[in-house]
């Protein structure tokens, strides 16, 4: 497939100044790369497969979600306005159990459908029944790391530790390379140590990276004070998932203070930051501008539509920006184009995939999208990185480009028969919570 994205605006980001500069030139893609990024037009465009005029557009990496749970979207508006263990015990976790695995696949695809049409094109996720996710991504051509998530608070622990380990061995690198797959410890309150410590040891071994939620709430560090006599971040420092041996995806991060932040430094991998879902769920602020500070990697995560409501990370970008500025009394604190490096390119290295995605770049894998930014409410062009993280939502994405295959075009989904999904999506949601 070959495909020409004529004249956009590129954005194009300097490391030394941690910038992005816009410039306009033509997008060449051949099969799953970027091939060439040129001022030229080609002597015979009847060579492509495809022509997108994208003068009225701004061609940015597509946003990477860190952080998800996406059958969760099966859940959206159910339960609202609960306190975190409330919402998860008495609602999430009996909905999860009524679901089967066609719920999951389908689930996840409404997802996957909400995240491309909001101009996402990779992803985490954590949750159950994994191999109906792979499906959907496998089919929907998104690009995703994928995680089992492990709680080992009943017998069935170990049923789920071979789950997650199948998932590994069977999807990593599968989807022509567009799925990859971590270990999924779900969080300090659900993995006691020595369960934690042998998912750390199958990580090694596997040479995957690991994704856990870490001090989301409160309570949660109340209760590993009470358990363990120390905060959740020194309760995984001393178990030595910090000491650089592991790659570590760590979600939320609400809760920490000075001292915990310090033990992160040395880290590999970093944060999803999803501040939306913490608003919601009255969890608290991260302390995002301290870990940047700091030289922490953070990047932006929904965490599932049953907390976050949507999966848009354009609304996720004001938030995350809002949160910082409210809590600092101080509008310069981050900057736009800080947030918009934590949507792409830190996203990229979080998931363990900088060296394929999150730059516009020749040789890097064609994960794209348009914004038009011919509309009223994205007019005028002052300043385009403002423009995209302060006024644009997902809704103005109109092309999503994955892998080199259009997946979005004129904001119609090309992999997945939306009515269908939206028929599938409403029957089984219902049937899900009856009785809940
Ligand atoms: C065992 S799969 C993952 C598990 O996580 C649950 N979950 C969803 N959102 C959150 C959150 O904000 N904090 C902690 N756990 C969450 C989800 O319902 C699945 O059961
Ligand atoms: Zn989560």
């Amino acid at each position: 497939m070959k495909i020409f994205i004529k004249d956009p605006l590129i954005l194009d980001y300097k490391d030394q100044e941690k910038q992005f500069h816009p410039y306009r030139a033509n997008i060449v893609i051949e099969d799953d790369q970027i091939a060439d990024i040129t001022n030229d037009l080609p002597a015979d465009l009847s060579v492509f497969d495809e022509i997108i005029h994208a003068s009225h557009c701004v061609a940015l990496p597509g946003l990477i979600n860190a952080h998800n749970h996406s059958p969760m979207s099966l859940l959206r508006s159910f339960s609202d306005d609960l306190r975190l263990m409330e919402w998860l015990n008495r609602k999430m976790l009996p909905a999860e159990a009524n679901m089967n695995q066609e719920d999951i696949y389908w689930g996840a695809l409404l997802g996957i459908a909400e995240m491309i049409k909001s101009g996402t094109t990779a992803y985490a996720d954590m949750y159950i029944h994994m191999d109906q996710i792979a499906q959907a991504v496998h089919d929907s051509g998104i690009r995703a790391s994928l995680t089992r998530g492990l709680v080992f608070l009943d017998d069935d622990g170990g049923q789920r530790l071979r789950e997650g380990i199948d998932l590994v061995k069977s999807w990593s690198g599968k989807a022509d390379g567009r799925i990859t797959t971590m270990m999924g410890p779900h969080a300090p309150y659900t993995c006691p140590p020595d369960q934690l410590k042998e998912v750390m040891e199958i990580a090694k071994e596997l040479q995957v990276p690991i994704h856990i939620h870490l001090a989301e709430t409160q309570e949660e560090a109340e209760k590993i004070n009470h358990k363990y006599g120390k905060s959740p971040t020194e309760y995984l420092y001393d178990l030595g998932l910090f000491d650089g041996d592991y790659h570590v995806l760590l979600a939320h991060a609400v809760h920490l203070d000075d001292h915990d932040i310090a033990l992160l430094q040395n880290m590999k991998g970093g944060l999803a930051h999803n501040p939306f879902s913490n608003m919601k769920l009255g969890c608290g602020i991260a302390p995002v501008y301290s870990f940047l500070e700091k030289g922490i990697l953070v990047g932006l995560g929904t965490d599932g539509a049953g907390s976050a409501t949507s999966l848009d990370l354009f609304k996720e970008m004001k938030m995350a920006s809002g949160l910082q500025k409210l809590d600092r009394f101080d509008p310069a604190i981050i900057d736009a184009h800080t947030i918009l490096q934590m949507a792409t390119i830190n996203g990229s290295t979080l998931l363990q995939m900088d060296h394929q995605v999150g730059r516009i770049e020749v040789g890097k894998k064609a994960d794209l999208i348009l914004v038009n930014i011919h509309q009223p409410h994205l007019v005028p062009h002052h300043d385009l990185v403002s423009l995209l993280v302060y006024s644009a939502f997902g809704q103005d994405v109109v092309t999503t480009i994955v892998n080199g295959k259009i997946l979005m075009k004129n904001r119609e989904l090309l992999t997945i028969d939306e009515e269908r999904l939206l028929y599938e999506a409403h029957q089984r949601a219902k049937r899900i919570v009856e009785g809940i």
